[in-house]
């Protein structure tokens, strides 16, 4: 398995991309239109933010999940007996948001959702006409006035070494959305599971972008385009004391959106919430 940046400029992106996405159910862009200096402004803001005692002040909502997430409040992936070793801050248009904060991230928001969108067209577009006619709608259709799109911001601190034995940033999982798209990160770490089972490590040349597919497109393509496992493994030596931020935006449709015979997009976000622990069943 071979994952190669698509420059977003080329005649060929589009198929390139998409047919990345069939084969891997991940794809590397670069050369798209997300300013890197954005992204780096952001993860210096949310570096104080998470630095700062003031987060606890943001505590996230049960239902609708928006605001900060502390490490004892983090997600457990499917299969595991630890919680990951993270902390993280939902960010939603209509949701809390330090006011500090708020401009760079709303501007981000925008500008990924925008790009995910037309991501997602590609996808439309090149999809097999026999894999297509199984979607209940067209994708593009599917997200158009969702206010379900979820900007994540993850801060994996430094190990101190008191972390619980097996415990790793974030465990092997697959995403819930239908697509998810995360500019290289700060910091190393960021694995992904190839056919034969093997890890490999996801680029991370920072100003590109990875995109990966998540269940509920999986679910919608019958298994098409596969929502592959991916997990974030632990610093070594002195890497350890280095905290690692992320900003994975995931593109949700519409909660009464149908993605198979079995799951609506809400049904299906439920059932993935109670397994990951971070809603009551
Ligand atoms: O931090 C990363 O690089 C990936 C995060 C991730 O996979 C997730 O939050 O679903
Ligand atoms: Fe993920």
């Amino acid at each position: 398995m071979q994952l190669q940046a698509i420059d977003y400029t080329s005649p060929t992106a589009q198929q390139d991309f998409v047919k990345s996405l069939h084969e891997t159910g991940f794809g590397v862009l670069k050369n798209h239109p997300i300013q890197k200096s954005l992204v780096s402004a952001i993860y210096n803001e949310w570096q104080r933010f998470f630095d700062s005692d003031t987060k606890h002040d943001y505590r996230y909502n049960i239902g609708p999940q928006d605001g900060y997430f502390a490490p004892e409040a983090s997600e457990t992936a499917k299969g595991h007996s630890k919680r990951d070793i993270k902390e993280y801050f939902h960010y939603y248009p209509w949701g809390q948001c330090p006011e500090q904060e708020k401009k760079l991230l709303s501007q981000y928001y925008s500008e990924a959702s925008t790009l995910a969108k037309e991501l997602l067209a590609w996808v439309e577009k090149h999809t097999p006409s026999d894999i297509a006619q199984h979607y209940s709608q067209s994708l593009s259709s599917m997200v158009d006035g969702s206010e379900q799109t979820l900007l994540r911001v993850l801060h994996y601190p430094p190990l101190k070494g008191d972390e619980e034995l097996g415990a790793i940033r974030a465990g092997a999982h697959e995403d819930i959305n239908l697509l998810t798209i995360l500019p290289s990160a700060n910091e190393p770490g960021l694995q992904v599971k190839a056919k034969d089972g093997s890890w490999m490590d996801v680029p991370c040349d920072f100003g590109t972008l990875i995109i990966n597919i998540g269940d509920m497109l999986q679910e919608a393509s019958g298994g098409y385009f596969p929502s592959t496992s991916h997990r974030v493994i632990n610093p070594e030596g002195a890497d350890k004391t280095k905290s690692r931020i992320s900003l994975p935006l995931f593109l949700h449709p519409k909660p009464e959106v149908v993605l198979s015979e079995r799951h609506t997009a809400k049904s299906y976000l439920h059932e993935r919430l109670v397994e990951l622990g971070v809603i009551p069943a």
